[in-house]
């Protein structure tokens, strides 16, 4: 069977991951699967459990840590945050596509892992609407979101380890670039050849 093609979305802190992956399967084609990632830090109010994050104790994602059971994890302001790696795997083996919102760091481990999936970089139209669109979220202090904004200007340069660049001005207009991304994905010679190389073995055999 034809593996899934791993899609992960990344970017700076505040760049709108979380709200173009919301409006992306808010949409009525899509038909791959989201890895929820699991977390020690506590849900917002209205969050759920299993739906947003898997909320878990410190103790619990360090016994993952321990059993090698997280593709990739990152600790973020005292907090713990990563990907299971079993749902990934099953998913992909059966042949359906998954994608990660995730940040940097973590898309940068995973890179290493998972070479062949489809890293796509979520850029701010500039810097001043980066720093704009943190201050209106208004979940920092203007502190942090100073050092949001100097840590993204690093991440920014990061995008030379990304496939893709889907710059964020409208939300509708990045899901659309994104749909496209997948679309092509889908595509690609290294992906669809193993499944004529099995067919071509199973005639000559
Ligand atoms: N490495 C890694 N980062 C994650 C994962 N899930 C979420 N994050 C990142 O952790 C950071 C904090 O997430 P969160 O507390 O939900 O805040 P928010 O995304 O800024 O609203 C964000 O940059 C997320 O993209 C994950 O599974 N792995
Ligand atoms: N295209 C956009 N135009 C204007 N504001 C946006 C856009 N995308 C996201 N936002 C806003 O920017 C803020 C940060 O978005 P969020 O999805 O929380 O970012 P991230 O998950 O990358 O940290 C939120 O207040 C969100 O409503």
């Amino acid at each position: 069977m034809k593996r899934g093609v791993l899609i992960v979305l990344s970017g700076p802190s505040g760049v709108g991951k979380g709200t173009v992956r919301k409006a992306l399967f808010e949409e009525p084609d899509i038909d791959f699967q989201y890895s929820i990632s699991m977390t020690t830090r506590q849900p917002r109010s209205g969050e759920v459990n299993g739906e947003d994050y898997f909320f878990v104790t410190r103790d619990e994602f360090e016994t993952e840590i321990a059993n090698g059971d997280m593709l990739e994890y990152a600790e973020y302001v005292g907090n713990y945050y990563g990907t299971p790696k079993k749902f990934i795997d099953q998913t992909l083996a059966a042949g359906r596509d998954v994608l990660l919102e995730i940040d940097v760091q973590g898309a940068l481990q995973v890179k290493e892992k998972m070479p062949e999936g489809a890293y796509i970089f979520l850029t701010p139209p500039d810097l001043a609407a980066l720093k704009e669109r943190l201050i209106g979220r208004g979940t920092e202090a203007m502190e942090v979101i100073d050092r949001r904004v100097s840590a993204a200007t690093a991440e920014i340069r990061m995008m030379a380890n990304y496939d893709y660049a889907v710059v964020n001005d409208e939300v509708s207009l990045a899901v659309n670039r994104i749909k496209d991304i997948i679309k092509v994905e889908r595509l690609r010679v290294n992906r669809v050849l193993p499944e004529y190389i099995k067919m071509i073995e199973e005639l000559e055999a």
